[in-house]
């Protein structure tokens, strides 16, 4: 398991900043998992220190933790708890993503062996599958019982559930008429034996591998059909119509609820994010996220507190609007060629839908009804090797990390952390491709907590390439704006002047030759205390315009004092 990947230097860091007349210390508390334990810390105290005091007390890992107060993220390892206004007596939430996987070991008789990963969040049913596909038919479906500790484990059991009773369990699979089992336990691993003294009757005479095929299941026939769920695109304006693309994620996700594959909850992020498997049970090919448990709403699955005021997670977002960002990231990521399906930073296809299932989360229970429909963003699956947290940002290529910074600068994102950048290998030589996902902050009304991870990436100390900049060049956003109400988004005044300002600022960047750090520094707040310098641009242009003037004058004055700002950066040599 990966240790804490942060060097210290940001701790030190402020034991020196701060005197030790500001280093008072103070008695906080963590809730986890419904538990409070108190924490003595001092006020100056980096967030990163007392994650790593977590990590030393508790022993979750700093890059799992996520910590919360007063319905923000303390998202920004440099600063201080005091900047954060947090006191004497404060609760803090601790969110954990943990790793999910558990290795299992299925041996048979015969020596074979076959290992594979499942998450923890799977159900027996899955794993059984699993075991199948492993065998390459040699065992099927029908004919299968995990036992545990001389327990039959029910289909719907969790994995996570027998991890947490047995420890080191065991998981004995019985093949019924023909297998006795043999358990046996290799570190902390599932070992399943299968003592098939018969395996050669049950493969047939000619030998395991020819009678594997001719035994291979028909998995797919033998799943009942359930009959309480429902997906179903939720579309405003009914002059759209759904590309291609968008009708076959909808589709693909019912198959594989009608086959019985039901969405499985992300161990990661702070909502509620329900991964959606195909019809054959062994591939997700969707993520729906509905907006009734994102963080702070009311049936939020990771216990967040709800939001009193309605704001969000992050400043300037409300709770409940996370799918309409999530659906605007996708439609505003225009391809550099017309009707190309995939975006210029690559944000996987995404769309409003209504669903409703009994495994999400219905704290008051699950009937059929249309009252239970939920309604969130449903978004295209992509395959991966982890996130921009496993790996170091030299290993990016540099139009790949660009196309992020135009995405983030662009919607001012607000959530643009390591792990909501996902990392895949395309093509022969095995390129590495990034993914961005997660675009549930962005468009906020404010710039407040704009953060990019990528500012801190030796890629962004580069200029843009000529294409990136014919594609910053092309953008527009007025035609933006009325794009996103044609799909039935009339964005608030607010997100609209953050569209149009985040434009502004890229283009005129640009046309300066600045870096993506030069223009995204100017986004992004030092320290939680500190504003920005759009921030401050704002706040002057707020101030030189008459009460009650047009956005438009407030906009070109905006566009005054940008320019202003970025000649002086530009002379600076940035
Ligand atoms: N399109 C996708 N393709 C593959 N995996 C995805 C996709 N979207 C989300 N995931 C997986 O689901 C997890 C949770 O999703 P996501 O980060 O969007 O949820 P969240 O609750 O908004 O998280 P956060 O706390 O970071 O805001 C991700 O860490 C990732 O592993």
């Amino acid at each position: 398991m990966p240790g804490v990947s942060v060097a210290p230097s940001p701790v030190l860091e402020f034991s020196h900043r701060y005197g030790p007349h500001l280093n008072k210390p103070i008695l906080i508390y963590l809730r986890v998992a419904g538990s409070l334990t108190p924490m003595p810390i001092r006020e100056s105290d980096s967030i990163l220190s007392v994650k790593l005091k977590i990590q030393a007390d508790r022993g979750f890992f700093v890059r799992n933790q996520k910590l919360f107060f007063d319905g923000r993220e303390l998202a920004r390892n440099n600063s201080c708890v005091r900047d954060y206004g947090v006191a004497d007596g404060d609760v803090l939430h601790l969110v954990l993503r943990l790793s999910d996987l558990q290795a299992i070991t299925v041996r048979t008789a015969c020596g074979k062996e076959y290992e594979f990963h499942v998450e923890r969040s799977r159900k027996v049913a899955y794993v059984k599958r699993q075991i199948v596909r492993k065998g390459r038919g040699s065992v099927d479906l029908e004919n299968q019982e995990l036992v545990c500790d001389c327990e039959e484990l029910e289909d719907q059991r969790l994995i996570h559930d027998i991890c947490r009773k047995n420890g080191d369990a065991v998981i004995h699979l019985l093949v019924r008429k023909s297998a006795k089992v043999r358990p046996q336990t290799v570190d902390k691993h599932f070992e399943v034996v299968i003592d098939a003294s018969d395996f050669n009757e049950l493969a047939g005479v000619v030998g395991e591998h020819q009678s594997w095929d001719l035994l291979k299941p028909n998995i797919i026939e033998s799943r009942p059909l359930p009959k309480d769920f429902l997906l179903e695109p939720f579309i405003v304006n009914r002059e759209i119509e759904l590309p291609f693309v968008l009708k076959e994620l909808i589709e693909s996700t019912i198959q594989g609820l009608e086959r019985g594959n039901e969405p499985i909850r992300s161990p990661e992020g702070s909502g509620g994010a329900y991964l959606m498997q195909d019809f054959s049970g062994l591939e997700y090919v969707s993520v729906f996220k509905p907006i009734d448990e994102e963080p702070m709403a009311v049936n939020n699955p990771r216990g967040l507190p709800l939001s009193l005021d309605g704001q969000g997670m992050k400043k300037g977002t409300r709770v409940g609007e996370g799918a309409l960002r999530e659906v605007a990231a996708y439609i505003l990521d225009h391809p550099v060629v017309h009707n190309s399906e995939k975006g210029f930073a690559g944000v996987p296809p995404t769309v409003m839908v209504r669903c409703m299932h009994r495994e999400f989360n219905y704290p008051e229970g699950y009937e059929y009804t249309s009252k239970n429909f939920k309604i969130g963003s449903l978004q295209m699956f992509v395959k991966n090797i982890g996130s921009c947290e496993d790996m170091g940002p030299r290993a990016f290529p540099m139009d790949e990390v660009h196309k992020i910074s135009v995405l983030d600068i662009r919607l001012a994102n607000a959530d643009r952390h390591a792990g909501n950048i996902l990392i895949s290998r395309d093509g022969e030589d095995g390129r590495v491709v990034l993914i961005p996902i997660d675009h549930g902050y962005c468009l906020p009304e404010n710039f407040e907590d704009c953060t990019f991870e990528w500012l801190y990436w030796p890629q962004a100390q580069q200029p843009y390439s000529p294409e990136t900049m014919d594609y910053i060049k092309s953008l527009d956003a007025e035609q933006d704006i009325q794009l996103l109400k044609f799909h039935g988004w009339d964005l608030p005044v607010e997100c609209a002047r953050t569209l149009r300002i985040s434009t502004m600022l890229l283009k005129k960047g640009v046309e300066r030759g600045l870096t993506p750090f030069a223009i995204g520094s100017m986004m992004c707040r030092e320290s939680p205390s500190k504003e920005s310098v759009i921030e401050r641009i704002v706040k002057e242009a707020e101030e030189s315009v008459l009460p009650g003037a047009s956005e438009g004058s407030f906009l070109e004055s905006v566009s005054v004092l940008m320019d202003h700002y970025l000649d002086a950066l530009s002379n600076e040599g940035h």
